[in-house]
């Protein structure tokens, strides 16, 4: 049996740092949309035991073996099934590029896999699984706009969320979110943030536009800050990081003038630039 999977990417509207646990994770206060770019896993059940992972289109940098092929082992182990697992995955979604590509992919596989092997788990459960491969995992489970609060692993539903426009673009260079965290300095307690009310109107979401940890990146990657100006330049509402980079996202009020941009900003060598939309 085999079945094939989209797995979006997210952006964060707003990213607050509340705070860090002992542990070391950061707690957090975020918007989170996924958005209308998707890489494309296909998942195959085979007699032979284990589970291969390909990814194609994209060259992973090494360490830390495929999230994708985590997920599937945990659901095997959970499900108790006498197979195996192939996984094939197009990343479309930059590496490394505060997208969510990784824990959009594994999401996918455990959604899918609770599906293909009829494990039934429920959503709640799946979120939970997912938590335990890493803190965005979560949300890709939960699949509405959040307002995620924790580690980014609580998750309300945000009401009146309208289905922006957005072009993304990602300068090429892969950001390690564990870098960013290390070397985020607290400053007193840090903000506290609470749930926006109506976002109904691009000035009520350009007004949310803020992420704490372009303190960290853009001092390394100044690239950063010409991506916002290029994106405000060619009209957009706003641009801000998204997650910990180095991809900005410009906020979009028509889709003819964010296509202009998008078009515009592809032309830059090295720099990738996609038009996507609220989901
Ligand atoms: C920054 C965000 C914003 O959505 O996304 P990305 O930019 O990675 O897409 C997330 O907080 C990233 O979540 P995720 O990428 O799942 O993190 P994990 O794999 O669990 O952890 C990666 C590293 O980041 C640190 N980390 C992660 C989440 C968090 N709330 N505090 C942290 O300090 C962890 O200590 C770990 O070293
Ligand atoms: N399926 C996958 N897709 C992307 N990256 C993966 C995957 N599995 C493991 N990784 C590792 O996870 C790291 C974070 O990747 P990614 O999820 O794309 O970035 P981000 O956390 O910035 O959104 C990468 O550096 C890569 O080594």
């Amino acid at each position: 049996m085999n079945k094939t999977f989209l797995a979006p990417a997210k952006i964060n509207l707003c990213l607050h740092v509340v705070g860090k646990r002992p542990d070391g994770y950061h707690e957090l206060a975020m918007l989170m949309q996924r958005v209308s770019l998707y890489d494309t896993v296909r998942i195959a059940l085979v007699a032979e035991g284990g589970v291969r992972v390909v990814c194609k289109g994209v060259d992973l940098p090494p360490g830390g073996e495929n999230i994708a092929a985590r997920a599937a082992r945990r659901m095997l182990e959970l499900s108790g099934a006498d197979c195996g697992v192939e996984i094939v995955i197009d990343k479309a979604i930059p590496v490394a590029a505060g997208l969510g590509g990784g824990s959009s992919d594994a999401a996918a596989v455990l959604m899918g896999l609770d599906e293909m092997l009829s494990t039934a788990l429920g959503k709640e459960r799946l979120m939970a699984e997912g938590g335990k491969l890493g803190a965005d995992v979560p949300f890709f489970i939960f699949k509405e706009p959040a307002w995620a609060t924790g580690i980014g692993d609580c998750l309300e539903t945000v009401p009146s969320l309208a289905p922006f426009w957005y072009v993304l673009v990602n300068p090429g260079v892969a950001v390690s979110t564990a870098w960013v965290y290390q070397n985020l300095g607290l400053t007193s307690p840090g903000t506290v943030a609470r749930m926006p009310g109506f976002l109904e109107t691009t000035a009520g979401v350009v007004r949310l536009l803020h992420n704490d940890l372009e303190g960290v990146t853009i001092p390394r990657y100044p690239v950063i800050a010409s991506l916002k100006e290029r994106l405000l330049g060619l009209g957009a509402a706003g641009a801000l990081m998204s997650g910990s980079g180095p991809t900005v996202f410009g906020v979009f009020e028509g889709v003819e003038a964010a296509r202009a941009a998008c078009e515009e900003l592809a032309t830059v060598p090295g720099w990738r630039s996609f038009l996507v939309r609220a989901l």
